[in-house]
């Protein structure tokens, strides 16, 4: 994987790039559908790629290791032929998810028990196993196996588990650098910086993943809660001392606004249940500003969804008839609303993209920051 710095941007330290990965070309600021077990739910893999014009997905290594299972990936030929999208995908290491989604977990030196939400069986996570897991999955990017420390939390155990995920960072590498890709192409490791919202601890983590020399970076240990000043604070910090020549990644970030100010401090790659989560119960993102369709004042409006955005399901389809669509229960509405979001998404980074190469983009954000806020 190689990543390209095309542009900056005068008034921020937003920038603007290119990742090469063997699926393909991604464009940053990149936002990256959540396809969490093999699917962006309720979304065709021809939409993603033709309507939202998505250029990289995300899969789940907790979800996938359980359902379907790595036997059934291995014989598809790894995840991008077992559903169908040949562009880039990146795993997650199931670390996060093991914490909050699978009641009972145990943390050891030697990895993370658990017991699976579907089956209730019980399985061990280790740094070697998730390296060798995301080996099977195929995702072009993996993530490395952390904790990622939940909020609130008292100093000494963000420090403690700060450190004990850079103990595991270590066996991540020293398992991924002594095996191959298993389908004929290459596939590239981030670590993940931790420690919670405190300075120091931040910056010890961010030296000491910098200090790994991975193609890429990403930032953990956010959007789990805590005031997005603290979220802006602690990524500002870490992207100062993250390399400038190597892509980095936010973790589970999060709302337009909050994509927007990441992005002015620096930060190129973006994931988050919320478009697809808000649009299956009727909060949608539109270029006017945030509309719950669900309410009475739609229920007459025969507009298209979003007007401006373009693309056919927000143009195609009017207000009042997804509004009805989502009192009714119908699985359409799902579908229309969550093409619509990650429209909308993929639009945003694509305009943050055109205004940091035009070297507007500083005062272009705060007028948008504003208008994504209103609420119609
Ligand atoms: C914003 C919103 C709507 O997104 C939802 C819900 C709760 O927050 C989210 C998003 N925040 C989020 N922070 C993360 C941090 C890490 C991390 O430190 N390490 C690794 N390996 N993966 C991570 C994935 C992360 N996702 O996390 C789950 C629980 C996946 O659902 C998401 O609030």
């Amino acid at each position: 994987m190689t990543f390209e710095l095309q542009a900056q941007d005068p008034g921020s330290n937003a920038r603007a790039g290119k990742v090469t990965t063997a699926h393909g070309v991604i464009e940053t600021p990149i936002f990256m559908p959540v396809g969490t077990a093999a699917t962006v739910k309720a979304v065709h893999q021809r939409e993603l790629k033709e309507d939202i014009q998505a250029q990289i997905i995300l899969g789940n290594t907790y979800h996938l290791y359980l359902r379907p299972g790595l036997d059934i990936l291995e014989k598809a030929g790894g995840l991008h032929k077992f559903n169908g999208w040949d562009k880039p995908i990146l795993t997650d290491s199931g670390g996060y998810q093991v914490f909050s989604l699978s009641g009972t977990r145990k943390i050891i030196e030697e990895g993370v028990k658990f017991k699976s939400h579907i089956d209730g069986s019980t399985h061990l996570f280790t740094p070697e196993n998730v390296m060798d897991t995301q080996r099977t999955i195929g995702a072009d990017i993996i993530m490395a196996f952390d904790e990622c420390t939940p909020y609130p939390c008292e100093y000494d155990y963000a420090k403690n588990s700060m450190h004990r995920t850079h103990r595991w960072l270590k066996r991540c590498c020293e398992r991924f650098d002594s095996t191959e890709g298993k389908y004929g192409f290459d596939q590239t490791l981030f670590p993940i910086v931790q420690g919670s919202t405190f300075r120091d601890l931040r910056t010890q983590s961010a030296e000491y993943i910098a200090s790994m020399n991975r193609e890429g970076n990403a930032i953990g240990g956010l959007s789990v809660g805590e005031p997005a000043e603290m979220m802006y604070e602690m990524t500002d910090l870490v992207c100062s001392i993250l390399p400038k020549d190597k892509p980095r990644y936010l973790m589970g970030v999060g709302t337009p606004a909050n994509i927007l100010e990441n992005i002015a401090l620096g930060v190129d790659m973006f994931d988050c249940v919320l478009p697809t989560r808000n649009a299956r119960n009727g909060m949608l993102f539109t270029t006017q500003g945030i509309i719950n369709i669900r309410n009475q004042r739609w229920k007459d409006d025969f507009s298209p969804i979003d007007a401006e955005l373009g693309g056919y399901t927000s143009t195609f389809y009017s207000k009042a008839y997804l509004r009805h669509l989502i009192h009714a229960q119908e699985y359409l509405a799902g579908m229309i609303a969550s093409v619509h979001n990650l429209t909308f998404y993929l639009w945003l980074v694509k305009q943050a993209r055109e205004q940091i190469k035009a070297g507007t983009f500083a005062a272009w954000k705060n007028v948008m920051v504003e208008k994504l806020m209103t609420r119609l």
